[in-house]
């Protein structure tokens, strides 16, 4: 239903406009980055890839802000917004919010040094989001591996993706809430790199202070989230739990060894979560501001 090539007589120039944008965004802050791919899979795990996300809170509107995963934690909006307002003076009402945040995320894998995928477009943009779905239906870095298998097998995906799309903490940074718990209590963390986390993340307190999750190449979309798994350098227990004696420890070690495969799956698993239950045709609309229903 979404097609590659949807905006090429529509607004030719949308892409590269989109490029450009989180080009210079991620040249300012390579950590934006990391935080419009996430925006994206905050997206399409809730609702489907609906830019359902970017919808603000009102008097007599709750969106997903607010929920667990999202709240004081997901970011890169204004950067969303200064897309969208070029596109919008380009070709005003075609391009949706939703197939911004999936382009976005793809061009921010190629700015930091990843593998390009062929992103599928024509997504049109959610009236609604769903803070329910957004508490329930989004993974946490607590769940052990049985938990994460179900979260992904809730939206269609193997366990094998599951592993694959996890790479995408080859990027990005977590808050000390996210980890305490694994670097003052867990055993299947190298001790060095716990007493590391250690300092910038105290027992008390510190709860916002953030840590990479790629000790190190933070900020370089590569492989090496799966060596430092090997070496029991994840930084989230869920991180971990993909590599801890397990059935997908196998999985690890072959991406470990090998980039070529993984970012290759990488971007398939990537064009698999963006084809997660789009509005086409039709359905919902095309925002004129991304953060409000028309
Ligand atoms: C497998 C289950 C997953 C869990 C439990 C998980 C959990 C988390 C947590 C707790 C954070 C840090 C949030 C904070 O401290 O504010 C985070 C950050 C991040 N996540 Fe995940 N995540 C998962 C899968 C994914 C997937 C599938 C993607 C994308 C394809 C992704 C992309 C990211 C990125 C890029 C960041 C860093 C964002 C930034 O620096 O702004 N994550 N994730
Ligand atoms: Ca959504
Ligand atoms: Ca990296």
């Amino acid at each position: 239903q979404l097609s590659s090539n949807f905006y090429a007589t529509k607004c030719p120039n949308a892409l590269s406009t989109i490029k450009s944008a989180v080009n210079s965004a991620v040249a300012k802050e390579a950590r934006m980055g990391a935080s419009l791919l996430r925006l994206h899979f905050h997206d399409c795990f809730v609702q489907g890839c609906d830019a359902s996300v970017l919808l603000d809170d009102t008097s007599n509107f709750t969106g997903e802000k607010t929920a667990g995963p999202n709240a004081n934690s997901i970011r890169g909006f204004e950067v969303i917004d200064t897309i969208k307002s070029q596109v919008e003076s380009l070709c005003p009402g075609v391009v949706s919010c939703a197939d911004i945040l999936a382009v976005a995320a793809r061009d921010s894998v190629v700015a930091l040094g990843g593998a390009s995928w062929n992103v599928l477009l024509g997504r049109r943009d959610s009236t609604t989001a769903s803070l329910s779905s957004a508490n329930s239906d989004l993974p946490a870095p607590f769940f052990n591996l049985s938990g994460l298998i179900s979260a992904f097998s809730n939206k269609g995906f193997t366990t094998k993706e599951l592993v694959t799309l996890s790479g995408a903490h080859t990027i990005g940074q977590a808050q000390c809430t996210a980890f305490r718990t694994r670097i003052y209590n867990e055993s299947n963390i190298d001790p060095t790199y716990a007493k590391s986390l250690q300092a910038n993340c105290p027992s008390v307190g510190g709860d916002t202070n953030l840590s990479p999750f790629d000790v190190t190449t933070p900020n370089k979309f590569d492989n090496a989230y799966y060596i430092n798994l090997r070496n029991k350098k994840g930084l989230l227990h869920s991180d971990q739990q993909l590599f801890n004696g397990v059935s997908t420890d196998s999985q690890v070690t072959a991406y470990s060894n090998n980039a070529a495969t993984f970012n290759t799956d990488f971007g398939n698993a990537m064009i698999k979560m963006g084809n997660l239950s789009p509005l086409t045709g039709t359905s919902g609309q095309i925002r004129t501001n991304c953060r409000k229903t028309n």
